[in-house]
């Protein structure tokens, strides 16, 4: 395994969680190891009920993993109580969603400012990302009068008002047309070719998949698999090691 440094933003480490419903027992996770590092862009992939989502989960702390560890920037999440990891989350992690979440009653600005943690220059910061997210001019829109592309952003920029060293994003373009997904998909690889943050995105699609530096192929709750992408932006590429990957032993 990896030494675990605080330049580490991520280390995953024979990570495991069950669900038991009934007399039925699922062991979404089922020791995951993955190091993300800085700079990096990870896309996970997988069939539906692999795990990527319970992963992603995990990754920000919203689950108690049953065993294994999660580090992030060199912080164990297991080690934190509630109030401490809800702090640790705010500055250390930004997290956007498929459905984006954005409160229905505030402005996009409002949802922006919204999770930060310390007013420090918080004017400059919302200035700054909402001319970065190209959003200045529908800050005071309220989300039901933004295109779904509109909202993301705003989720987007949100995810990083407390400036996080990782974005996590569970299907943030499964809700877009391709082009705007493509363009989400542009701004996600902005911030890690000039920003050096990490990202790491769950999708279904080559086309999100191939803006990845590396993919992470989960199955039945472990990661079987990974490859890099090498900078090709060729969805049929991916998708064909993708497949080859599903016929690949365990990575451990
Ligand atoms: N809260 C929960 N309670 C019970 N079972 C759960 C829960 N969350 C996830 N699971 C189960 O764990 C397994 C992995 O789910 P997960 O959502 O991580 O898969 P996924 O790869 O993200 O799927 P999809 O692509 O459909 O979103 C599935 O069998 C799912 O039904």
């Amino acid at each position: 395994m990896p030494s675990i440094t605080s330049a580490t933003p991520l280390q995953i480490d024979q990570v495991c969680k069950t669900y038991c419903q009934g007399t039925s027992t699922v062991h979404a996770l089922d020791g995951v190891n993955l190091t993300v590092q800085p700079g990096e862009f990870v896309a996970i992939m997988g069939a539906s009920g692999s795990g990527k989502s319970t992963l992603l989960h995990a990754m920000a702390g919203l689950i108690q993993v049953d065993s294994g560890q999660v580090v992030v920037s060199g912080q164990d999440l297991s080690q934190l109580g509630d109030v401490a990891l809800t702090k640790f989350r705010q500055k250390n992690l930004g997290i956007v969603f498929q459905a984006y979440n954005l409160i229905p009653a505030l402005t996009a600005e409002e949802n922006v400012r919204l999770p930060a943690t310390d007013s420090g220059n918080l004017d400059d910061r919302v200035e700054r990302l909402l001319d970065r997210l190209g959003m200045s001019e529908r800050r005071s829109h309220r989300p039901m009068a933004l295109s779904g592309g509109e909202q993301q952003r705003i989720a987007i920029a949100r995810a990083l008002i407390c400036d996080p060293a990782i974005l996590l994003a569970d299907e943030p373009t499964g809700s877009l047309d391709s082009v705007t997904g493509t363009q989400i998909c542009q701004l996600l690889r902005g911030l890690v070719d000039e920003e050096q943050r990490s990202v790491v995105v769950v999708t279904h699609e080559p086309h999100v998949a191939m803006w990845a530096d590396r993919v992470v192929v989960m199955k039945d709750g472990t990661n079987l698999a990974e490859f890099e992408t090498l900078g090709t932006r060729d969805p049929q590429i991916i998708a064909n090691r993708y497949q080859e990957s599903l016929g690949a032993e365990a990575v451990h």
